[in-house]
């Protein structure tokens, strides 16, 4: 299986478990977020939900190119994109609070679903960042929109997408992009985030994201969402983001 979705007490973990690629996102693991959010709307138990990666190298490095680079006009890649972006839209508006626990690294769409959650724990080893910029796209996950609606400062979500380059964990702190940064162990580090929250009936947690999301709606965040999907696939079909491609799969180790 390239994920695992296991219930711990009231929590709902989705693991992406492809650390052979660095947790690249494949057909396989969107379905298993597809599961995740039927689960979540299934089960008023359920009080948070974490997504991390399996291994220490990587949280996800997104799309998975090996398959995605198969995708080659805008007709192609609007599909795959517009359904992560939808599937990750369900996510970023799950009932309950999201935790990013960022294990490593997070970059392209991998940065998007960090982006997505409503909390980031990063580890000290991490890097994040919209790389996509490097192989000649955008975004096509929701993953600018999000950073424009998320970061309190726009100049320095513009500067990050604009850069197109990981950072590490202690310029994302800095940039209000990392909720928190911990050093070793990630279990530790959920538990001390996730402590003081438990002391809040999950109700008030569920009516502050009821909150947040109305907030959404009433911006047509989905709608701004869809716009960044279209432009991501027109970008998609220029020789540019093929070679930027190419280059990666054929480097040299
Ligand atoms: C709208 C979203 C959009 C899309 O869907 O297209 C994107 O997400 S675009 C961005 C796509 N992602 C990337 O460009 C990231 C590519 N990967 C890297 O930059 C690095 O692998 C990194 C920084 C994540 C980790 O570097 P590290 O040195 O630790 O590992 P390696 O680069 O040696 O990679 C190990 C192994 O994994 C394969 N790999 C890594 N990322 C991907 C990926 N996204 N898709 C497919 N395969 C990936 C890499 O090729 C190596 O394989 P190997 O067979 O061992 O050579």
């Amino acid at each position: 299986m390239t994920f695992a979705i296991n219930r711990e007490e009231n929590i709902l973990r989705f693991t992406i478990k492809r650390p052979e690629i660095r947790n690249a996102i494949n057909h396989e693991v969107i379905d298993g977020l597809e599961k995740l959010v039927s689960t979540v709307h299934n089960d008023s138990t359920i009080q948070f939900v974490v997504i991390t990666g399996e291994g220490d190298e990587a949280f996800c490095s997104g799309g998975d190119l090996s398959i995605f680079h198969g995708l080659h006009t805008a007709h192609e890649a609007f599909p795959m994109l517009d359904r992560m972006a939808s599937v990750l839209y369900n996510v970023a508006t799950l009932p309950v609070p999201v935790i990013a626990l960022v294990n490593g690294h997070a970059v392209g769409g991998g940065c998007e679903i960090a982006t997505a959650c409503d909390f980031r724990l990063v580890s000290s080893k991490a890097k994040a960042g919209f790389i996509q910029g490097s192989l000649a796209i955008t975004s096509g996950w929701g993953g600018g929109t999000y950073l424009l609606e998320k970061l309190a400062r726009q100049d320095i979500a513009m500067h990050m997408l604009c850069e197109s380059k990981p950072y590490a964990a202690d310029a994302l702190l800095e940039k209000g992009w990392a909720t928190q940064v911990y050093d070793g162990d990630k279990e530790q580090a959920l538990q001390s985030f996730l402590i003081e929250m438990t002391q809040v009936e999950a109700s008030v947690h569920r009516a502050y994201k009821q909150m947040l999301i109305r907030k959404w709606i009433g911006q047509n965040l989905l709608g701004q969402i869809k716009e960044e999907v279209k432009n991501c696939s027109l970008l998609w079909e220029a020789e540019e983001h093929h070679k930027a491609v190419q280059k990666f799969l054929s480097r040299k180790k």
